[in-house]
């Protein structure tokens, strides 16, 4: 069996009356592409979140490769090596390329700032773009850069909040192709409303449907389960 690499049990976050996160289990193995998916306020989100640090849970536990990470802030469990990349408003738009993946290489302590720089640019092929101002990147260019920042953190575990979200079809294929081939030495954990790159991606799959967890298993599983079909694979969300 795979090491399980992050786990979550019992965990719970509650918006007053709304149970967001409602007591789940979850196990990410290390090296997968794992992704999580679900109805529109289904709790991907905050299940995230939970994860990442960037909010407490009221009830329940994570550990990174054993270690318990659950009172620990979200700085913290970046260095241990949990990166959530930043919604796109995270960039320093009026700062170069270089020097917004030279801050998230920074905050992780590199030592040759401008190696570790070419080396998450390489990865997601924007050398060429090192100088541009980040603010006149394309939306796709943007997303990439998010990205690159989230590999100049050299994380053990990357969480991606809707990658392809925007992207165009040919810059879809492009992520598929990075995001394989972070794997496994990174594990990758994706919110993803694309279906389709769930379908060719993915491992494995976890669907929350009301802040619990629906279904879990490969893609086959998970397009073959009815309880999946009723909740999220016959809406017209699934089809977009
Ligand atoms: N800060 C907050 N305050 C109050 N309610 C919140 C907050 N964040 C999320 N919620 C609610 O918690 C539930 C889960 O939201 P969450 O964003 O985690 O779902 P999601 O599965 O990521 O949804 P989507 O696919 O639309 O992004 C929703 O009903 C949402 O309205």
């Amino acid at each position: 069996m795979a090491a399980v690499i992050l786990q979550a049990k019992g965990l719970a976050k509650a918006y007053g009356g709304l149970k967001a996160v409602d007591g789940v289990d979850f196990a990410l193995n290390a090296g997968e592409i794992h992704a999580l998916i679900g109805p529109n306020g289904a709790g991907k989100t905050t299940f995230v979140s939970l994860l990442s640090g960037r909010i407490a849970p009221d009830a329940g536990q994570i550990t990174l490769a054993g270690q318990d990470v659950t009172a620990l802030p979200a700085h913290l469990r970046v260095r241990k090596g949990i990166a959530y990349t930043f919604q796109i408003t995270s960039i320093y738009p009026r700062l170069s390329v270089f020097d917004n993946v030279a801050l998230a290489a920074q905050s992780q302590g590199a030592r040759d700032l401008a190696g570790a720089v070419g080396v998450a640019l390489g990865r997601v092929g924007m050398q060429g773009l090192a100088g541009q101002e980040a603010g006149t990147l394309s939306y796709g260019h943007q997303r990439l850069l998010e990205l690159a920042m989230g590999l100049a953190l050299k994380p053990k575990v990357l969480i991606l909040d809707e990658p392809t979200q925007g992207l165009a079809a040919g810059e879809i294929d492009d992520f598929g192709a990075l995001v394989r081939s972070l794997v496994p030495h990174t594990t990758v954990l994706m919110i993803e409303h694309n279906m389709e790159v769930v379908m060719d991606l993915a491992h494995r799959i976890t669907v929350l449907n009301f802040g619990r967890v629906l279904a879990q298993g490969t893609p086959a599983e998970i397009r073959a389960n009815p309880a999946v079909q009723a909740a999220y694979l016959g809406t017209d969300d699934a089809a977009a």
